[in-house]
């Protein structure tokens, strides 16, 4: 953990609250469900870079271009959509992929193969500033690739069925996605962080 985070873990006031920097608002919608009131964050609509790596390096990357721009601390996140029989692709490249193909073009990179198993990966990144190393949650939900069944109102929510599940995503109430999304794994783990750095908001203007 960076010096400064440090510093903050000994329960001192973080000078502005967190900022959730993203282009998203079905994420955002779904981030603000999860956290409710347990870290308190104002959002900032900004559309980061898409890069390329592994999810972890992504996201901890986005986080420095945010703390860079917001000039105070930021929580940003990375989704990644990975097949296993192609090896975890489209992972990290899923936006474009999704944007190029759709739901049937992505079912059908699967038709050669008998293995529909997928996973959803969140990685959340938080940094204290500008210049602070941050700090990487991991969510994590398996399921499978299926023909998109349900709304068509967030990404590949219709073709993904999490294990155990007759239902996709998309088909879910929202409350349930949110019982056992990846997002909700690693936003469980923010929270804790938060609730044992014993940070402290100003929170005047969130
Ligand atoms: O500004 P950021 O936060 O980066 O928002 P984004 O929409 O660019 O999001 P990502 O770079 O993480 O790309 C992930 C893609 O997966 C989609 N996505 C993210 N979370 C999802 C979820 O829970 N269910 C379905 N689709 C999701 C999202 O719409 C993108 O097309
Ligand atoms: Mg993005």
């Amino acid at each position: 953990m960076a010096a400064a985070a440090m510093a903050n873990a000994s329960g001192r006031v973080l000078s502005q609250p967190v900022t959730f920097v993203t282009g998203n608002a079905k994420k955002l919608e779904e981030v603000r469900t999860i956290l409710g009131q347990s870290v308190p964050f104002k959002s900032l609509k900004l559309d980061l870079p898409e890069l390329q790596g592994e999810p972890e390096e992504i996201s901890k990357e986005k986080a420095r271009l945010a703390a860079a721009q917001v000039n105070g601390p930021v929580l940003v996140e990375d989704t990644c959509l990975c097949f296993n029989a192609l090896k975890g692709l489209p992972g990290p490249y899923i936006k474009w992929f999704l944007q190029k193909i759709g739901h049937e073009g992505l079912n059908n990179l699967l038709m050669a193969y008998d293995d529909k198993s997928a996973y959803a990966l969140c990685a959340f990144s938080f940094a204290v500033g500008p210049g602070c190393e941050p700090v990487t949650f991991m969510g994590k939900t398996m399921g499978k690739i299926v023909p998109a069944r349900g709304p068509n109102d967030f990404g590949w929510d219709p073709i993904f069925q999490p294990d155990g599940y007759e239902q996709t995503y998309a088909e879910m109430p929202k409350e349930e996605k949110n019982k056992i999304s990846h997002r909700f794994k690693a936003l469980d783990m923010v929270k804790s962080h938060f609730a044992e750095a014993g940070y402290t908001f100003q929170i005047d203007n969130v």
